[in-house]
């Protein structure tokens, strides 16, 4: 069997926001093929372990690689080539757009082409566009969206607007696909349908999953391996079992008393 391949590797990153040291020294490791988790209390560091990830931040000092390339440096639109999509915890749909034009956005993007084509309205511009469509249609497909191409994004239910930011990252064709609480306002049954949502595209795209969730009961069904931190360190990390009993872990949530108790 060969050894596991790092996809994405933080070591020793840092960052602050004034006074609060959001991340501290985070150290860990993101499996090719995995779906790992990163959990942790509110304002625990997660959301900016994404934007250091994704160029929204700068890191203060760390490096983070992908595929074995110091991320720290490039520009958002550069790590999104190199094989890198999110999601994000607030939605950032374009909500006049309907979900078809959302998803075609993001794959106009990924395959520009040039302004005088668009201009023009040449052949390969009409066949570029025709083929986006029916590549976002075929996205929205997957991710149940189908029925809902033409509605528009802020009039579909709450759920739906998140499987469509799902979409709307696979259209970015990544790797490395990075899942800022997907499952955030969603009912149980949406929760337990997004859970196959998940493991189907992980298959299905072979892709490599980060996922930051709230609702235990996912995180601890599709992730194999858990990062756990606290206060913008690394508390924990390993498989459910090992993170659902870890003393450090049942502390940060339950508090000290309950733990003791
Ligand atoms: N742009 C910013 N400016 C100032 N402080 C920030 C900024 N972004 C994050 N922080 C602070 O950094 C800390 C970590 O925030 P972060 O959003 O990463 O936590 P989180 O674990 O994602 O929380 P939640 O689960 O509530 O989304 C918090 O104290 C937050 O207030």
């Amino acid at each position: 069997m060969s050894a596991p391949e790092a996809v994405l590797t933080l070591s020793g990153v840092n960052k602050s926001f004034g006074g609060v040291q959001a991340v501290s020294q985070m150290t860990f490791t993101v499996e090719r093929g995995a779906i790992t988790g990163l959990i942790g209390p509110n304002g625990a560091g997660k959301t900016t372990i994404f934007n250091l990830v994704t160029a929204v931040y700068p890191v203060d000092s760390g490096d983070i690689l992908f595929k074995g390339r110091s991320l720290p440096g490039l520009a958002s639109h550069e790590i999104i080539r190199l094989g890198i999509a999110r999601t994000f915890q607030n939605l950032r749909l374009f909500h006049r757009s309907t979900a078809l034009e959302n998803v075609m956005t993001a794959c106009q993007r990924h395959h520009p082409y040039g302004f005088l084509e668009a201009l023009t309205h040449g052949g390969r511009w009409k066949r570029t566009e025709k083929a986006i469509e029916r590549r976002s249609l075929e996205l929205l497909d997957r991710v149940g969206l189908a029925d809902r191409a033409h509605q528009a994004a802020s009039t579909l239910p709450y759920g739906h607007q998140r499987r469509l930011e799902i979409a709307r990252a696979l259209a970015l064709d990544p790797e490395l696909l990075l899942l800022d609480e997907p499952a955030a306002g969603m009912n149980p049954e949406e929760v337990f349908a997004l859970n196959d949502l998940i493991g189907a595209i992980h298959r299905d795209f072979s892709l490599t999953i980060l996922v930051i969730e709230h609702h235990m009961d996912l995180v601890m069904e599709i992730c194999p391996h858990i990062v756990c931190m606290n206060f913008g360190a690394k508390i924990a990390e390993g498989g459910p079992e090992d993170i659902q009993n870890h003393p450090e872990v049942l502390k940060a949530y339950l508090g000290e008393e309950a733990v003791e108790a």
